[in-house]
């Protein structure tokens, strides 16, 4: 059974500053009360000329002095419960965001296979958004209104106790309709959400594909998915609505019914000459008032299950086991060792889900590995494999002949420079995407960095130099300029470990060579593994080894393996027929 902490997900400074602000919530409640009590004052004052009284203007201006005292004191309460619940909600729910993306920077890679980016966004802001206006809105509203009512019923009790007990009667059958109901409104807000992912999903997918859509003559409405994505959320939204609101409606109705039974109550009360006509008009106007929170409460019940749906999915990220490990054993040599390593993405080794099929094989240290093989027999994946982005199924993957599992995946990417082939630059300034490399270096060392990777030269040219933002992952600038801005990250790096894998993309002459230089800066003297794709990249390699469907086939140097006649050979051989092609 989980306590309130967790189920509202809160961190124990956002436990106790709820519990701040539902105290600062209450006061005010109770503090607007006192004009309400004045007013009540003032009126029975104004009704003493009817009872044969007159009335005390002395005591009228004390009136008036205490309306002005009960306002102040109105203002500070509220300025007082706005700070204790606004801020600290706010304050909550930047905590929570951070922790979510922190947690969901340390997840396993099988994580994000099997979720959408756009889910983690919705996890991110828009859960965090609702459990925000809860927190901020909800919660401290209903538990104070709660802890009010039960004060003024307690204050009605003791002037009258019948005519408390009818005021109050209807609102247990009122409660029982909204909670009786809390299973239907769970699983339209577990709809509606569902909903809403989907469109935040689609919307996300249209976006990504608006070249594609543009070039195809394709508009928003052929684009089927989105459109129907965006219906159903409609659909949804206004079935969560409707149903909340029918229970609302009817237990509201419900509750406004024990005004009926108290006027009926107080006449049969006042008839029988139990109670008197003042008194009774007071109690009337008293009832008015109370019913308004007791309402207020109907309302913001379903907002706290509708909350719960997401703080449930936010419980459900949170809970995913993170990869840990050592962040201190050091790492001496980086000879890389593969064991008896089998790998499939779901984690089933099943024959035809198994990527990495029992592969054994050594990559030296200070020198140059290529991992070659046709599209899909896993060149990438045993990349991936080495840097722990996924944990093998079964055997060992060993640098310094320490297992990985036990290292901690950011400690051991200290020890790794990464180039791939699809760059992920940020929508920040050249200087800082190549500092993201290394964020101690100085002015000195990152100009150097974008020099050894021939950067220097078009960074200058740009109207702002290396203070020129890059727009979303890089896309002012060319493919194989952001290219050699990733070389640039990894050279500030300077990782003993370097994973290469070459742009399969053309690139035009120039561009190749100068990519191939910052390259031979990148990798000097460094464990280099470098995923090859043309064959005459890797001539000069220390070690090639060909992969086919998962295995190791060949391994040893161009010349032993053109000898050896197999998979290589053959690959080598069309290569260079079709180094002619042309068109
Ligand atoms: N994230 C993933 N989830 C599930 N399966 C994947 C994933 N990435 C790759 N695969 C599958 O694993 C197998 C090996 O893929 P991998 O990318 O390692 O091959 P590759 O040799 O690098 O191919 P290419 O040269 O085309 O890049 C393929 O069948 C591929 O479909």
């Amino acid at each position: 059974m989980l306590n309130l902490r967790e189920r509202l997900m809160l961190t124990h400074k956002g436990h106790s500053d709820l519990k701040k602000a539902i105290i600062a919530c209450t006061i005010t409640n109770l503090s607007l009360m006192l004009p309400f009590g004045i007013t009540i004052q003032i009126f029975v004052e104004l009704l003493k000329p009817f009872m044969g009284e007159t009335i005390s203007w002395t005591k009228m201006w004390i009136f008036f002095g205490l309306g002005i005292i009960a306002a102040v004191l109105v203002f500070l309460a509220s300025k007082n419960d706005y700070k204790k619940t606004y801020i600290a909600s706010y304050m909550e729910s930047e905590a929570n965001r951070t922790r979510i993306a922190e947690h969901i920077r340390k997840l396993p890679m099988s994580f994000f296979n099997a979720k959408d980016v756009s889910e983690l966004t919705t996890n991110i802001m828009g859960d965090c958004s609702t459990s925000e206006h809860v927190l901020s809105h909800i919660i401290p509203q209903l538990l104070a209104n709660a802890i009010s009512i039960t004060v003024i019923c307690l204050g009605l009790a003791a002037f009258d106790w019948r005519l408390a007990l009818t005021v109050f009667s209807t609102v247990p059958i009122a409660l029982l309709i909204i909670v009786l109901s809390k299973k239907i409104q769970n699983r339209l807000s577990e709809k509606h959400v569902e909903a809403k992912l989907k469109a935040s999903d689609q919307v996300q997918e249209y976006l990504e594909g608006i070249k594609v859509i543009k070039s195809c003559g394709l508009d928003g409405s052929k684009f089927s998915a989105l459109d129907n994505a965006l219906r159903y959320m409609k659909q949804m939204a206004i079935k969560l609505e409707f149903g909340t609101g029918v229970f609302v409606a009817g237990a509201q109705i419900v509750v406004q019914a024990g005004v009926g039974l108290t006027v009926f109550a107080g006449t049969y009360l006042l008839t029988g000459g139990k109670i008197e006509l003042i008194p009774l008009l007071m109690f009337f106007l008293i009832v008015v008032r109370i019913y308004g929170p007791i309402l207020t409460e109907l309302t913001l019940l379903p907002e706290l299950f509708y909350m719960q749906t997401s703080t449930r999915r936010m419980r459900r990220l949170i809970s995913t086991p993170i990869m840990e490990g050592d962040t201190e054993k050091e790492i001496k040599n980086y000879n890389i060792e593969f064991e008896n390593v089998s790998f499939s993405y779901t984690g089933n080794l099943a024959p035809e889900e198994t990527v990495i099929k029992d592969v054994s094989i050594s990559i030296p240290a200070n020198g140059i590995t290529a991992l070659v093989g046709p599209s899909g027999s896993g060149k990438s994946t045993l990349s991936k494999l080495i840097a722990r982005f996924w944990d093998v199924n079964k055997g060992v993957v060993k640098i310094g002949g320490i297992d990985i599992k036990i290292l901690d995946p950011e400690y051991l990417m200290d020890y790794m420079s990464f180039v791939f082939q699809d760059v992920v630059l940020f929508n920040d300034t050249i200087y800082n995407n190549i500092r993201i490399g290394n964020m101690d270096a100085t002015e000195e060392q990152i100009m150097e960095a974008a020099k050894a990777a021939c950067c220097h030269e078009f960074v200058n040219n740009l109207p702002d130099g290396y203070h020129t933002k890059l727009g979303e992952n890089g896309s002012t600038i060319s493919g194989g300029e952001r290219q050699r801005i990733s070389i640039a990250r990894a050279l500030l790096k300077n990782a003993p470990i370097v994973l290469l894998d070459e742009a399969t993309a053309s690139l035009d002459p120039e561009n190749e060579v100068l990519i191939q230089q910052a390259i031979s800066k990148l990798i000097e003297g460094k464990t280099v593994i470098v995923i090859a794709h043309r064959l005459r990249t890797v001539v000069s390699a220390d070690k090639i080894i060909i992969l086919d469907k998962g295995r190791v086939l060949e391994e040893g140097t161009h010349d032993e393996l053109l000898r050896e006649k197999g998979l290589y050979e053959r690959l080598y051989s069309i290569q260079n027929e079709n180094l002619g092609w042309s068109i």
